[in-house]
């Protein structure tokens, strides 16, 4: 299945009954395999977790740490870029090169690299010496 395909399925199962606002988000390992994940809400908002997060959750819990390809689509007029968090997270797992495509509802796109998102990212150079 395609990373879109993937992305639009995954986001019927989005948990948002606080925003009302789901998300889908794939992502393609290293592996050659499509993992995704939706957001998934708590009524303790601050608890809830983003699409991204939770493909994320499922790319490592099958054992694969690096990711080649990113796409999330939420039910907004114009794409949604991920949350600051998210591309924290995703900076972990993928190199700065890395395209994140994010899509709109009707499907306009728009791609941006994670360098792009997360321009002079924290990184583990940063602690290098400790
Ligand atoms: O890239 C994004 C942006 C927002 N959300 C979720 C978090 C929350 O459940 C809802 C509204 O912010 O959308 C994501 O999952 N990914
Ligand atoms: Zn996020």
């Amino acid at each position: 299945m395609s990373l879109k395909d993937a992305a639009e399925k995954v986001r019927e199962k989005a948990y948002a009954p606080y925003s009302k606002f789901k998300v889908g988000a794939a992502i393609l390992g290293q592996d050659g395999q499509v993992y995704s994940g939706c957001n998934v809400e708590n009524v303790a908002y601050p608890e809830g977790t983003c699409a991204e997060a939770g493909a994320i959750a499922a790319m490592v819990a099958a054992g694969e740490t690096r990711l080649t390809e990113v796409y999330v689509v939420a039910d907004s007029p114009f794409p949604v870029p991920p949350c600051g968090g998210c591309r924290q997270k995703l900076a972990e797992f993928g190199s700065p090169g890395v395209v994140v495509t994010m899509a709109s509802a009707d499907g306009i796109e728009k791609s941006m690299t994670i360098g792009e998102l997360l321009p002079g990212a924290f990184g583990a150079e940063h602690m290098e010496g400790n």
